[in-house]
């Protein structure tokens, strides 16, 4: 079962449906939505944060439902369901695959990652996504038991190129590197750098500003006229 989920992923698109507070498309039904207008786009998966969301999708949807709730804690930078309280409300409100931040940077109550891994896989059947800045953190991710991983975080820490551009040079050599199933993901515009991806050796591609958040689409515009 966990394996053929992995597999209905292999090649595919997988459309990440998220807007925070103060979003236009801030709120669950409007996720349900971009959830529905990506399966009829033949999208493989949907990714999706908080479990509110994780829920209004899973009742349109059958995709595959790669689920984080991001929670920021006063003094630490992991925010993509960074402790066990995140993972398991993810885990209840019905993911397929709990996306989660696997740098190595310090984290929320000082517990650390593999301590992570085995608690979850001590209570639960459910896949694992390393969201990943760099190949060091990608090779630690799979060493630590991780079924998938993701170039989500490049970029976003400070240590890892800081570029408007999706970062394939991670994916290539993540994909050489580590013998999991690598998705490319962050900052992903146009149809031709996600074919690239995939090229580079990408499993599957996520994309999600330039699917479902209209007000980046548009400035991408508006910055083109000027
Ligand atoms: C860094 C971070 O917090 N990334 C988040 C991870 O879930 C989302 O905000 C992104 O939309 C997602 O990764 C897809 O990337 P892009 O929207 O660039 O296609």
């Amino acid at each position: 079962m966990l394996h053929s989920i992995i597999q209905s992923l292999k090649g595919g698109l997988i459309v990440s449906c998220q807007a925070l507070e103060g979003e236009p498309f801030y709120g669950s039904d409007y996720m349900a939505r971009f959830a529905i207008a990506a399966e009829m786009g033949n999208a493989v998966g949907i990714r999706a944060n908080t479990p509110q969301d994780i829920r209004a999708i899973k009742k349109v949807s059958h995709l595959p439902l790669i689920g984080l709730w991001k929670q920021e804690y006063s003094g630490f930078d992991v925010y993509i369901t960074p402790t066990l309280q995140e993972i398991e409300g993810v885990i209840a409100a019905g993911a397929d695959i709990v996306a989660m931040d696997a740098t190595l940077r310090t984290r929320p109550g000082g517990v650390n990652l593999a301590d992570i891994v085995n608690k979850i896989r001590e209570k639960h059947q459910v896949l694992l996504m390393a969201d990943v800045s760099t190949v060091v953190e990608g090779e630690e991710a799979e060493k630590l038991g991780f079924d998938l991983i993701s170039t989500t975080l490049s970029g976003y820490t400070d240590y890892s190129p800081q570029s408007e551009e999706p970062d394939i040079q991670l994916v290539a050599e993540l994909s050489r590197k580590v013998s999991i199933p690598v998705l490319a993901e962050g900052k992903i515009y146009t149809p031709e750098q996600a074919s690239q991806c995939i090229q580079a050796g990408a499993y599957a591609v996520v994309i999600g500003g330039a699917i479902t958040r209209p007000q980046l689409i548009t400035k991408k515009f508006t910055e083109a006229l000027r």
